[in-house]
């Protein structure tokens, strides 16, 4: 199965769960398949059977992950066929069958959804629970109920923590940790998506570049960490005015890019002005006064996302050219012609920047 490096952390965890999904599958079926004829021949056709269709299965599986990297039915048949045949081979083999209940009760926790699977293994421990009471003597029902449940639980916990795990990594590694905005390596995916909804549905998103006007003066004039405290409240200002469905990333030093879903370029334009004017109208850590510079672009018949993504830096670069301050819009050709400067403080020079 490939193994390649993923490109980012959503396909990490993707390529993860097919990873772990083609071992167990793999090495269950190593174990199993020679049992399939031991069953066969101490006269259990049917436990035999129930056998053959979980090697077949993992066979299956197998075969898709390594030719096409993908399989069916979110790996759930599996734990199932697993825990059915455990419980049967408990049934007619006793001891010798139950030890393939551990495993199974193991299996369910590394293969479904943590929540589904504690109810199903509940339901499993409370079955095998039945059996042992009727099979075995008590003293084994509650040794076997109580090491089974122990193995559940410990099982239940790992696999707990592991997800706990891998969202507190991918958010690590999605998100800017000074501003907490999204970082590039979400950005292709979340574009792709919007074009796809324009391809697909014909409606339309636009992405607004915000880039505040000579950050470096401001480093240079209060020091890099009232640098750094401008830009999460810049972060801060901009999450105040963004609906929940609009999408705030940091790509840059003093960039920021909001991807604002179901929105024409006329309604992002006038959301940037408003930005515009939030970063403006009020200092900065109540003492520096700063202007930003924006561009606006809707998305376009049959672009992909990097010339999307192109188009609106090109006009932010309009915008810094004619002066800061001002909204250029990447959609209109004339874009550079139509910009309006803002009221504001950012007619400032570098050098004048000053406490308020
Ligand atoms: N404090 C702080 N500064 C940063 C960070 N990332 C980038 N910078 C600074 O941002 C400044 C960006 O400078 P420039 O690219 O010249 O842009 P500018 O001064 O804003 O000028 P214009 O964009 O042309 O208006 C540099 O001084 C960087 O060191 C950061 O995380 N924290």
């Amino acid at each position: 199965m490939p193994n390649t490096t993923a490109t980012n952390p959503t396909l990490a965890v993707i390529g993860f769960k097919r990873q772990l999904v083609y071992h167990l599958h793999f090495w269950a079926f190593i174990a199993v398949a020679p049992l399939v004829l031991v069953q066969w021949k101490q006269g259990h056709p049917l436990l035999s059977a129930l056998l053959i269709l979980f090697c077949g299965n993992a066979l299956v599986v197998i075969a898709l992950l390594r030719l096409r990297d993908t399989y069916f039915l979110k790996g759930r048949l599996f734990p199932l066929l697993a825990v059915v045949c455990a419980t049967y081979s408990t049934i007619i083999n006793g001891h010798s069958g139950l030890y393939w209940a551990y495993p199974a009760a193991i299996a369910l926790f590394f293969l479904l959804p943590l929540k589904e699977a504690i109810v199903f293994n509940s339901l499993f421990l409370s079955i095998m629970s039945v059996v042992a009471f009727y099979k075995f003597p008590e003293a084994d029902f509650w040794r076997i109920t109580f090491s089974l449940g122990l193995s559940c639980l410990f099982a239940m916990i790992f696999a707990w923590l592991v997800g706990r795990l891998q969202a507190e990594l991918t958010r690590l590694a999605t998100t800017d940790p000074l501003t907490g905005c999204l970082n590039r390596s979400q950005l292709a995916d979340i574009l792709n998506a919007q074009i796809q909804i324009r391809e697909r549905y014909e409606r339309v998103s636009s992405l607004v570049l915000i880039d505040l006007d000579f950050f470096k003066s401001i480093n240079d004039h209060w020091g890099h960490l009232a640098g750094d405290k401008v830009l999460k409240e810049m972060a801060q200002r901009l999450r105040k005015r963004l609906r929940e469905s609009d999408q705030l990333f940091r790509i840059g030093g003093e960039e920021f890019m909001i991807v604002l879903p179901e929105t024409r370029h006329k309604d992002a334009d006038r959301l940037a002005r408003q930005l515009l004017t939030s970063i403006s109208a009020r200092p900065f850590l109540n003492d520096i006064t700063l202007t930003a510079s924006a561009s606006v672009a809707e998305v376009s018949q049959g672009e992909t996302w990097s010339v999307w993504l192109n188009r609106a830096d090109q006009a932010l670069y309009q915008a810094k050219a004619l002066g800061r301050n001002q909204v250029v819009n990447a959609s209109r050709p004339d874009a550079a012609l139509q910009a309006e400067p803002l009221l504001g403080p950012g007619d400032n020079a570098p050098d004048e920047v000053a406490p308020a």
